[in-house]
């Protein structure tokens, strides 16, 4: 979309100098970036470059070594235990394969979260479920359905759905179009952009789809081993003159992008 919020949008998030590992493997090493508030960040980087572990240290699923994550302005190293868990309704996370219960209903993975983390009548949460439901565009006859029942796509939305559950200012979604055919993962891009807009979300999105990036996202970020390779936006992304990035935004995949 190339219209990035202006510079002066404060940050949601900050990534200083991260330093995420393995065992003995170190994966992220000395990764500083931000994500600004109101935002549409897309994450981008070769297979293994480490994209999918920064997310996860970004929603608080993986510890990290060294560095420091803030979220509005509040280091994570500061919060009480509490106050993590408080902060983790602000975000949403959509995994790659959409981690859907496979036991539960839709309705019932959607109102899963707020079981967990809110103190609603069965009615209430019920209610709620079936908003977040219409929401992302999902028919009332997907309520009652499983997640075996539901193509690629659907399921995307149900996950998107539960992501919703708690009204997270942050949205994290992991190769959300992956396995999507192009006129499905066109429409997921717009649905993205369109709840963005209305709720005001933040969305952090690792990709590797190119349509995505200039459909719904407003700055790039692009890893490399680990390490901050680049950031802008896609115009100045496709300026760059890093190999990977040469390859990537003008290699013969990128014809839709060019001209
Ligand atoms: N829980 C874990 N234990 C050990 N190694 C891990 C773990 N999670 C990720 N890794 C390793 O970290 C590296 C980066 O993985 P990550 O999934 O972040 O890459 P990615 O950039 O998202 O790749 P892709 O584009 O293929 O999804 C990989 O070498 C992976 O094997």
């Amino acid at each position: 979309m190339d219209t990035a919020p202006t510079p002066a949008a404060p940050a949601a998030m900050t990534v200083h100098d991260l330093n995420v590992g393995f065992g003995n493997v170190t994966v992220i090493d000395g990764l500083s970036f931000e994500l600004r508030t109101g935002e549409i960040l897309g994450l981008i980087g070769p297979s293994g470059s480490g994209k999918t572990v920064t997310m996860r240290a970004m929603a608080g699923l993986v510890p990290h070594r060294r560095g420091e994550i803030t979220i509005f302005g509040r280091p994570f190293s500061e919060l009480t235990i509490r106050e993590r868990e408080l902060l983790r309704r602000d975000w949403g996370v959509l995994f790659q394969q959409g981690a859907l219960f496979s036991s539960l209903s839709v309705l019932e993975n959607i109102e899963f979260p707020m079981r967990e983390h809110l103190d609603l009548s069965p009615k209430l949460r019920r209610e709620i479920a079936h908003v977040k439901l219409d929401l992302v565009g999902l028919p009332p006859s997907a309520a009652q359905t499983f997640p075996a029942q539901l193509s690629g796509g659907m399921i995307k939305r149900a996950a998107l759905a539960r992501a919703l559950a708690l009204d997270p200012k942050i949205l994290f979604l992991d190769e959300p179009t992956a396995g999507l055919d192009p006129i499905g993962a066109g429409k997921f891009d717009e649905l993205i952009v369109t709840l963005s807009k209305t709720l005001g979300l933040t969305v952090l999105m690792v990709t590797h789809d190119l349509d995505s990036l200039e459909a719904a996202c407003d700055r790039i970020v692009a890893l490399a081993d680990g390490k901050l390779l680049k950031a802008g936006t896609l115009t100045q992304m496709r300026a760059a003159t890093e190999p990977w990035l040469r390859d990537y935004f003008h290699g013969p995949r990128a014809h839709n992008l060019e001209g």
